[in-house]
């Protein structure tokens, strides 16, 4: 009787689809965990022949089978037994192909999809390439397949390491016997096969098993040692290995491979408790994957400890040191895909540290202890580079900036720049002033009371941090407000040459980007550089436009540039140790959030300079000048320049100092000589007043001057 005399011709493909669905809900379901486990071809194809076994071996026992499921399993059989290019009968090397000749890695794996492939096969003619009596000798010669197995896994004449332990993912496939092919033989395809031996039936790559005769493709009972028969546990590892869990990780694999085993193949299992011995292959074509195991453990885990990316470092680590693996089945140097994301994730990040993100903390910061910019006691027993080569530009009388070759070496090893893009770090970099023309106190006229407190706060404590400490310790941030052009900057830069710390001078702009996010990066870099180079200052010009006061209709990102900077200035995690002092420069101080404003402790009024500020600011510009400027010229001058700021004062020298050129008639120009030049004199100060006017109004004075007496950290006489 052939094949095609056991399927109902009248059958529409369509009711024989929903037919062989409802009849097999089983294969249905481990179709779908196949769908949703498996990635890989060979996992498809063993898993095929897997599922084909089980079909096979269903059908011959039962006696109650149905002719329909009869005929759907015969037609499959068929097919992979006796397709002419890829069926088992020509198996040569790749299993794969078996499975692509059926269903496309691309297409879904499911009945029905088996069933629409064989669609142009319904002929009869073409189905019935097996008839009952060869399908018959296959159910034998699987028998005897089957027996062989169990007998070897009992008598153990197999290799336990080999099967169980492993590394090889090519898999022989199911032991079916061959059967000859119309193709291969030339014989009616409805002619009963001839009865041959199992030994005859043997494809050529399974006669090689006769040496170690181990399928290794073999049912989950068939695998397992048998209840009656343990094997020693030791015959499981190597003689010098010992497991690499403990019992309890044993319990655990076995509970959790239990659990996800699916009802069918939970039946055969005769010893749960040697389930942690199915080798890693076996156990991913019934669906389990012992890194989701491992993966749960490590949440948990991680969970209590340090955060989620100790995971990829576990990995990681394991990868990299070649570590024992954390089941006994996990083949060396093998990392499936989601291990090797998490790797690749870290890598990326590269955050060894597995510091964790967090919001409002500062990042792997540690309270690194304060590095006195002179040389002491600490640094001469050892204590601290950074000090000694700070140590070294201070006595040299560079400026406060560390050798850049030191920066480099320091920072690499520093766990503070962990985690911060190195391009920013790189742009934070360049805004470190190198102050190579030194400005001096006496460079910045007047301004007695701003000079002291400056001094009482930045330079004194960044020399002797030992004196400044509790009570005394210098404030965080400093804010100097008034008038433009009153000398706030030039404050700054001689804050960076004259206090030995670095200087980063940033402007608004350099913190804000036009990529949303890249902003408060920005601020958590120019910190974290900051406290890597510490002492430091960092002077913000216009600081108002960075810390303006929060409104609900502003963007998004310059509210969070400004909250990070808040966080930076003075959050939870920033350390008092820190010596580290933020310099914020404005003259619209009404403007700036409140927030901000506490966090800038002391808030210096640099006002317009008075009649003794204008006076020095004269005779200071004009020194480098040939003047014939009498003491009482200057005074005249220093008169009536009242409500001139320090910028209005140096224009008007310059606008002075082009006096003389200016009296040279036109056609001597070009051949006058500089000593030629008649020096400046008073007339040309007077010319040059009816150019260069105040700059600073009335108005914007008296507003300067409330928001001092409100806010300001000292008094000013109007
Ligand atoms: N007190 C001062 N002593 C000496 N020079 C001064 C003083 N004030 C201003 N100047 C001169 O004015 C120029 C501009 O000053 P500076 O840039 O420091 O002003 P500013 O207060 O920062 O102005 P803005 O608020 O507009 O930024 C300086 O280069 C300097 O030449």
């Amino acid at each position: 009787m052939s094949i095609g005399n056991v399927i109902p011709q009248n059958v529409k493909i369509s009711k024989l689809n929903s037919m062989v669905f409802k009849m097999d809900e089983r294969f249905k379901f481990k179709c779908h965990l196949y769908k949703q486990k498996s990635k890989d071809k060979h996992t498809k194809a063993d898993f095929f022949r897997n599922n084909l076994m089980l079909r096979t071996d269903d059908f011959f026992k039962s006696s109650d089978r149905q002719d329909l499921e009869s005929g759907y399993i015969l037609r499959q059989l068929s097919g992979i037994v006796d397709d002419q290019k890829e069926g088992l009968n020509n198996y040569s090397a790749s299993s794969l192909r078996i499975s692509s000749n059926y269903q496309k890695s691309s297409k879904n794996w499911s009945l029905s999809s088996l069933l629409r492939n064989h669609k142009s096969d319904t002929s009869q003619e073409n189905i019935a390439i097996i008839t009952e009596d060869n399908l018959k000798h296959l159910n034998m010669a699987f028998q005897q397949q089957k027996k062989a197995t169990v007998h070897s896994l009992q008598t153990n004449d197999l290799d336990f390491n080999e099967i169980l332990f492993s590394e090889d993912e090519d898999h022989v496939p199911v032991a079916l016997p061959s059967v000859q092919t119309t193709a291969s033989s030339g014989r009616p395809r409805n002619e009963p096969i001839q009865k041959k031996d199992s030994k005859k039936f043997e494809m050529p790559h399974l006669r090689q098993e006769a040496v170690n005769p181990a399928p290794k493709n073999v049912l989950v009972s068939q695998v397992l040692p048998k209840k009656t028969a343990p094997v020693e546990t030791s015959s499981f590892y190597p003689s010098d290995k010992t497991p690499a869990f403990n019992e309890s990780k044993v319990e655990k694999v076995n509970k959790y491979v239990s659990s996800k085993l699916p009802a069918w193949a939970r039946d055969q299992i005769e010893d749960p408790s040697q389930l942690h011995r199915l080798p890693k292959w076996k156990l991913r074509q019934l669906g389990i994957d012992l890194a989701d195991l491992e993966e749960e453990q490590d949440e948990s885990y991680s969970r209590v400890r340090a955060g989620p990316i100790q995971h990829s470092h576990r990995v990681q680590k394991r990868k990299l040191e070649d570590e024992e693996p954390l089941y006994p089945n996990q083949p060396r140097g093998f990392v499936s895909a989601r291990q090797q994301k998490l790797i690749d994730d870290s890598e990326k990040n590269a955050n060894p540290g597995g510091t964790k993100k967090t919001l409002g903390v500062r990042r792997g910061v540690s309270n690194a202890p304060f590095i006195p910019p002179i040389k002491s006691a600490l640094s001469d027993d050892g204590g601290n580079r950074r000090a000694d080569c700070r140590a070294k530009n201070y006595q040299e009388g560079n400026s406060g900036r560390v050798e850049p070759a030191f920066i480099e070496e320091d920072e690499d090893f520093d766990p503070r720049l962990k985690g911060i893009d190195k391009k920013l770090i790189e742009l934070i970099k360049n805004e470190i002033m190198d102050m190579k023309s030194q400005v001096t106190w006496e460079d910045v006229a007047g301004l007695e009371f701003a000079k002291k407190t400056i001094k009482e706060i930045v330079v004194w404590p960044m020399l002797r941090p030992d004196i400044f400490t509790g009570l005394r310790g210098p404030p965080k941030g400093l804010l100097l407000f008034g008038p433009p052009g009153t000398g706030k900057t030039l404050i700054g830069k001689c804050i960076a040459s004259q206090s030995k710390s670095t200087f980063f001078s940033i402007s608004a702009s350099s913190l804000t980007s036009k990529w949303v996010g890249e902003g408060e990066k920005m601020v958590r870099a120019l910190f974290a550089v900051a406290r890597v180079h510490q002492p430091a200052v960092v002077f913000i010009d216009e600081i108002d436009s960075l810390l303006s006061q929060r409104s609900d209709s502003e963007h998004e990102s310059s509210r969070r540039i400004k909250t990070e900077f808040l966080v930076q200035l003075d959050g939870a995690a920033t350390s008092s140790e820190d010596k580290l002092l933020v310099i914020g420069a404005t003259n619209r101080p009404q403007e700036l959030d409140e927030a901000a404003r506490r966090r800038l402790v002391k808030r210096l009024y640099i006002p317009l300079p008075d009649f003794e500020a204008r006076r020095q600011l004269v005779v200071n510009m004009m020194k480098k000048e040939s003047n014939s400027l009498s003491k009482g010229d200057v005074d005249d001058i220093s008169q009536l320049t009242k409500g001139y700021s320090g910028a209005d004062m140096a224009n008007l020298c310059r606008e002075a100092a082009l006096g003389p050129i200016r009296s040279i008639p036109f056609s001597q120009i070009e051949n006058i000589s500089p000593e030629q030049v008649r020096p400046v004199n008073l007339e040309d100060f007077k010319a040059a007043l009816s150019q260069v006017r105040a700059s600073v109004s009335e108005a914007d004075l008296r507003g300067y001057l409330v928001w001092n007496k409100s806010f300001g950290s000292s008094d000013v006489v109007e």
